[in-house]
């Protein structure tokens, strides 16, 4: 099985905080599902707003103040149902793909002095492994071949862009600094080119 084979392996309601929505999960080559967490008729909408996002246990269920996931994420469910259509997809990449463990690794790294990226290349792994090919084909699965997409990374509008999926319009996902992430975002926004233009 590639990770283009898509199955749909359960669909269900999801009232949640931030609103109601469906959840599906989709089987893949992977040991967990993505996720489509969806509102609304995605198929008939113009340029659905979409969110893909990359699982981070620590900011997304614990709300972690080292990165702006967990908030990232909340902000685009409450969005997506202000605007009643679109998408998150979940995507199973945990720390850029390098894992849970790895990712904490390279946070106690990151306690000694390394930016995030040194830390992944101190660890001899990749700095960003991330691939978009699942939220491609769960996008054209569900009938959708233009989007609005929610990010603050480049990166991830031209891999899209290159796996078919045109994004019409980039919507900022821009989350206030703290104390603690501060730093991350500024490595973010001059050593991965994050538009973010509340950080320095
Ligand atoms: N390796 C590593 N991964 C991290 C770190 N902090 C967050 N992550 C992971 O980074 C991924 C999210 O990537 P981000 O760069 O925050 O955001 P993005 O998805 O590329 O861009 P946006 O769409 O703007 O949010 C998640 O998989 C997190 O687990 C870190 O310090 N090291
Ligand atoms: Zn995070």
């Amino acid at each position: 099985m590639t990770n283009n084979t898509l199955v749909v392996g359960a669909h269900a309601q999801l009232p949640t905080a931030y609103g109601d929505f469906q959840i599906m999960a989709y089987e893949t080559n992977q040991d967990q599902p993505t996720l489509l967490i969806y509102k609304g008729d995605l198929k008939s909408a113009q340029s659905p707003i979409i969110r893909v996002h990359s699982e981070c246990f620590t900011g997304d269920v614990l709300g972690s103040l080292r990165c702006d996931c967990g908030l990232q994420l909340r902000n685009a469910l409450k969005l997506i149902n202000s605007a009643g259509c679109g998408a998150v997809i979940y995507l199973r990449q945990e720390g850029r793909g390098i894992g849970l463990v790895n990712k904490l690794k390279a946070y106690s790294l990151q306690e000694q002095g390394w930016d995030t990226v040194e830390a992944n290349l101190k660890l001899h792994l990749p700095v960003d492994s991330r691939s978009y090919e699942i939220a491609a084909s769960i996008l054209r699965n569900q009938g959708v071949s233009n989007i609005n997409l929610l990010t603050n990374n480049p990166d991830k509008i031209q891999q899209l862009n290159h796996l078919g999926i045109h994004v019409d319009q980039r919507i900022p996902l821009e989350v206030a600094a703290n104390q603690h992430d501060r730093q991350y975002l500024e490595t973010k926004k001059h050593k991965l080119n994050h538009l973010l233009s509340e950080v320095d």
